[in-house]
């Protein structure tokens, strides 16, 4: 009788040197990561952008006044990142005499400019590419060894994100994590308001913005929407720091507790950080907030939405929800994932106005 082994089809001599390179690339993507840490600290795209939108290896090394020597390898380095996708160079060989252009990625890395509504992502690039996110995702074989309920990163550290304890152990790492995340939440919402924004606020008299932050989206949305009574409720330690504007009223408190009354409530990009169990507590007191789906009452959800079919977005999707299952206790969720929570708190109905890239915008009605 045939043993299991020698009924298993073993891979032909090229399959296997197709899985070596594939297993080195695996092994490797981290120096990708590294690689474009660099570039960012060194400032390439925004040196790029200042050259005119084109720049050699000499105009590079020139103008970030890098040792000469370190030329060939500065060229290494944007032949991998060119390769990757975070530049472009017009030629094949990204040589010593390529031009090294911009491309959507690196627009979106330019110091102090923003494009189009998204702010510059590079705190998101270095919180991402953090010690402290490198160590607790070297720690993951560890954490699932272990019976604990705090992430990987609260289990290594001590500390969770965004909650005031990261501030007190390390006021510095804190500060570009919070960077990160206000530029990385205040990204594409002009994208919403122009293509949903009608449909999302048009004829809405009042709207709490939950997690709203230092008002940010609450503002925006009250420049294309005056008539719209906007309230922000936020933690306290939050709120405290936001000075008063006279265009949003903001509240401090707790979302597990309550949230203001208004005709709808937005909670935008905060999901994805909690458990299923805890969206299902927040949702219920953003029911709380708002009257009966006859009178407008509605909860505007905008998250990430994982789709198998969304091409290449789906591998950010997914490595999207790797890091909120390293970092924090949430998770990203496909539409059936966030079907079942509304449903478990107390919603009957819920509508995918529009899919924006990951993002998915949803009205969740009581
Ligand atoms: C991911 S950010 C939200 C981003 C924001 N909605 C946006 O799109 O720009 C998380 C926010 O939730 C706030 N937050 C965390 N826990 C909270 C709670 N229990 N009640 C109210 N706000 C809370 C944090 O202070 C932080 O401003």
């Amino acid at each position: 009788m045939a043993t299991q082994a020698q009924q298993l089809a073993v891979p032909t001599e090229a399959e296997l040197l197709q899985g070596q390179a594939d297993l080195w690339r695996h092994s490797l993507y981290y120096m990708t990561s590294m690689a474009f840490q660099c570039a960012v600290k060194l400032g390439i795209p925004t040196t790029i952008h200042s050259l005119g939108g084109a720049a050699s290896l000499p105009d590079l090394v020139a103008a970030l006044s890098l040792p000469p020597a370190k030329l060939p390898y500065l060229r290494r380095i944007m032949r991998l990142l060119a390769t990757s996708g975070v530049f472009a160079a017009d030629s094949a060989a990204a040589d010593v005499v390529a031009t090294y252009r911009l491309t959507p990625l690196s627009w979106l890395l330019l110091d102090g400019v923003a494009v189009d509504g998204h702010p510059s992502q590079t705190s998101l690039v270095l919180a991402a590419t953090s010690r402290h996110c490198l160590e607790a995702a070297m720690g993951l074989s560890d954490w699932f060894k272990k019976d604990v309920a705090a992430s990987p990163f609260q289990d290594l550290h001590g500390v969770t994100l965004f909650d005031g304890t990261m501030a007190e152990q390390d006021p510095e790492v804190d500060a570009v994590f919070n960077d990160a995340l206000a530029s990385h939440d205040n990204s594409g919402f002009l994208a919403v308001l122009r293509e949903c924004g009608g449909t999302l606020f048009q004829g809405l008299e009042s709207l709490t913005d939950c997690c709203g932050g230092d008002g940010t989206t609450a503002r925006a949305i009250v420049e294309a929407f005056p008539q719209i009574k906007c309230t922000v409720l936020d933690l306290p330690r939050v709120i405290d720091n936001v000075p008063a504007d006279g265009v949003v009223n903001y509240v401090a408190g707790d979302m597990f507790n309550s949230v203001p009354f208004a005709q709808a409530v937005l909670i935008k990009l905060v999901l994805h950080h909690w458990s299923d169990e805890d969206c299902v507590r927040i949702l219920a007191q953003c029911k709380k907030a708002i009257p009966p789906r006859e009178e407008g009452g509605k909860v505007i959800v905008i998250d990430i939405v994982v789709d198998s079919s969304s091409g290449p977005t789906h591998e950010a999707e997914l490595l999207m929800d790797v890091a909120m299952m390293v970092m924090t206790n949430g998770r990203q969720r496909d539409e059936t994932d966030w079907s079942e929570i509304f449903i478990k708190a107390g919603f009957s109905d819920y509508k995918v106005v529009k899919k924006l890239g990951a993002r998915g915008v949803f009205e969740v009605y009581p």
